[in-house]
């Protein structure tokens, strides 16, 4: 079956069906799960949450104009109002956030009534279910602004929210320690859960309980290696209880859907790391709930890593490296819901990774420049991580080199008599595949006398197809 039948397949993809939770959780129980909550979580807290006032360049350049006037409307109605999150983290880590997440002690109703009667703007109101309102300030920037809260219920990817003003609770409901903390825009960063500690060791570690936080959300553990990635010194320091909570808990990800599996395994696999940090991910058991085959090629993998791991491969070459066949790259994209670039690098990756011995080594690849029917500049690209993947010593020579012109027009073949349209593409495709296979050297008029040849050829088979 060729590359366009098999792609033809895709369109059975089937649809995966979203459960919402039925059940409702009434104010009593709600309370006792508060109550219980604070109890677990509270051994394991810092007594003066506290622990110091950052005034780096990188925390002052986040002051924009809008960013002071959210600031003063929160303090103008005394609610309370912190970054969240991966911003702390980051800049706790002397890096300029890519994104500002914001949590406050203002409930989504109090936020509406305060934005309206200060005339500011809300954009976006899906968030609003789990606390988040975004007001857009001077028709210019948008804050996400969310509501502190706990999950009451969850079903390992969708929770019931109940809105609280403690701090501490919405820092243990958060995945990973170091993803737990909050920085109050006077500087002061406020850590329960000693995620500052860890970030300083290098640590990853969930918040409190390990299995609670991964079945609260199943994607966890791929963000756990994710993060692992980006802060870890060492490609195997996995705590092993941690391990286990996931081993124990990898089924999980089956429920979670393809597009979200996809945007965190792609970049743990851009990321540092990334050959053994799938080695230890597919040690979970996790192949079979992510589109990987129950069975696969971990040699290849080790291999590949270990000899091209400098190169920067794409993500999707250093995964195809686990694939065997054409049909086990369509099960990942049937899982993952690849982009079409992505699938069909992986699919080209497959397909012509085994070299072709050849006098001019690299002659088989440029010849597919003109064969493959896709995008040329694509075609470039695959051909480079093709080569990346083997480690070539050809790869800066096929990246220096480019497709040559091709000398035929169509206003040569017209006035060979060749009529127009799909038949004349029909005998151009001909003609480039004939000047493909003599190295591209052949000139105009050299190929031009193939012409009558190919007429009678495709002659022969339109009568054929009669
Ligand atoms: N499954 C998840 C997703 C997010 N979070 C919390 O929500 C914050 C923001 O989430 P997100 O923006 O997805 O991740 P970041 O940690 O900000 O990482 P990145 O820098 O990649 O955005 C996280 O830091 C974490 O506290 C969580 O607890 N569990
Ligand atoms: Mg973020």
């Amino acid at each position: 079956m060729n590359i366009c039948n098999r792609l033809l397949q895709l369109r059975f993809v089937p649809k995966i069906i979203n459960h919402t939770l039925k059940r409702k959780v009434s104010e009593h129980q709600a309370l006792k799960r508060i109550e219980k909550l604070r109890s677990m979580a509270l051994p394991l807290t810092r007594q003066n949450p506290v622990i110091m006032k950052l005034d780096s360049p990188e925390f002052k350049s986040i002051f924009t104009e809008e960013l002071l006037s959210l600031v003063s409307v929160f303090k103008k109605y005394g609610y309370e109002l912190r970054v969240a999150g991966g911003a702390v983290r980051d800049l706790l880590m002397g890096k300029k956030p890519k994104d500002l997440d914001f949590a406050t002690t203002a409930t989504p109703d109090q936020m509406k009534e305060m934005f309206t009667t200060e005339n500011i703007r809300m954009i976006n109101t899906k968030g609003e279910k789990h606390g988040t309102i975004t007001p857009r300030i001077n028709d210019k920037e948008n804050f996400e602004v969310t509501t502190l809260r706990i999950d009451v219920l969850t079903d390992g990817r969708h929770a019931e929210v109940q809105f609280t003003t403690d701090w501490l609770l919405d820092a243990n409901r958060r995945d990973l320690t170091i993803n737990s903390m909050f920085l109050g825009l006077d500087g002061s960063v406020y850590d329960y859960f000693y995620g500052y500690d860890d970030l300083q060791k290098r640590r990853i570690a969930f918040v409190g309980d390990a299995v609670t936080r991964i079945q609260e959300d199943y994607l966890r553990i791929l963000r756990y290696f994710r993060f692992y990635g980006r802060i870890s010194e060492g490609p195997n320091l996995h705590e092993q209880s941690t391990i286990t909570a996931i081993k124990n808990n990898v089924h999980g990800l089956e429920r979670i859907s393809g597009e979200r599996i996809w945007v965190e395994l792609k970049q743990i696999l851009e990321g540092n790391f990334a050959g053994d940090i799938m080695l230890s991910i597919l040690d979970t058991g996790a192949a079979p709930y992510i589109g990987i085959p129950s069975i696969p090629n971990i040699n290849e993998l080790k291999t590949v890593w270990q000899r091209s791991k400098n190169k920067k491969l794409q993500a999707v070459t250093l995964l195809s490296t686990l694939l065997k066949t054409t049909e086990e790259v369509l099960a990942l994209h049937l899982r993952l819901k690849l982009s079409a670039y992505d699938r069909d690098l992986a699919l080209f990756v497959v397909e012509h990774r085994e070299p072709k011995p050849n006098a001019k080594p690299l002659l088989p690849y440029q010849q597919l420049m003109v064969k493959c029917k896709a995008k040329t500049s694509d075609v470039h690209e695959w051909i480079v991580e093709v080569l990346k993947y083997n480690n070539s010593p050809h790869l800066e020579e096929f990246q220096n080199w480019s497709l040559p012109k091709f000398p035929v027009s169509g206003n040569m073949l017209k006035q060979k008599g060749v009529e127009g349209g799909r038949f004349m593409g029909l005998v151009m495709n001909e003609l480039k595949n004939i000047w493909a296979e003599n190295d591209f050297n052949l000139s105009a008029e050299e190929l031009l006398k193939q012409v009558p040849h190919i007429l009678s050829i495709l002659e022969e088979r339109r009568k054929t197809k009669k």
